[in-house]
């Protein structure tokens, strides 16, 4: 069998009064990810960690930010569609380790819907997913909330 590692990396802008979406959750929170699409961090840096396990490019490339057809989009979407393209070359997704930076709101009330969500989009068990969370511990962009942040990494098997 071949396995093959990848790795993605995101960030987002934070602005007052915009809906926080958060591996297809909507957190409670006065701000929230501000992108062309639902700005969903966590999803889009698990995309890049699977195009880029599989050698197939990165996110941008797949669902360009220029075109409207992703405008407002639900990641979850473009996900279902980067695991329809890890399929298509031959792989399966075997598990996805993630990590979050942000100063607030604390993600572990969270965790078990975004797992959930992220498990009904990619056919993995709930167990194969772990996503974590860290502050910025007051410094930079990430603790003045200006911005959020994501790292991503996965495995994906080939026959
Ligand atoms: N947005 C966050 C940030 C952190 N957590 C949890 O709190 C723990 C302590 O975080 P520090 O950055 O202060 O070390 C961290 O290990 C997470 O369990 C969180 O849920 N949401
Ligand atoms: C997802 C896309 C497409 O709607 O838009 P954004 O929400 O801005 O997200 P980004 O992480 O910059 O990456 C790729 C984009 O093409």
């Amino acid at each position: 069998m071949k396995i093959k590692v990848g790795f993605g990396f995101d960030v987002h802008q934070m602005k007052e009064g915009h809906p926080f979406i958060v591996g297809g959750v909507q957190l409670d929170h006065h701000a929230g990810a501000f992108g062309h699409s639902d700005a969903d961090v966590l999803v889009h840096a698990i995309c890049d960690a699977i195009l880029g396990a599989a050698n197939l490019e990165d996110i941008g490339y797949h669902f360009p930010n220029t075109d409207d057809q992703w405008k407002g989009i639900s990641s979850i979407v473009l996900l279902k569609h980067c695991i329809q393209l890890i399929k298509d070359k031959g792989y399966s997704l075997g598990n996805i380790d993630a990590m979050l930076c942000l100063e607030a709101p604390k993600i572990k009330p969270y965790i078990a819907a975004m797992k959930s969500n992220l498990a009904e989009a990619t056919g993995l068990d709930s167990d194969d997913i772990s996503i974590k969370a860290t502050t910025n511990e007051t410094m930079g962009f990430i603790g003045r909330q200006e911005g959020v942040v994501a790292y991503a990494v996965c495995l994906l098997e080939k026959n």
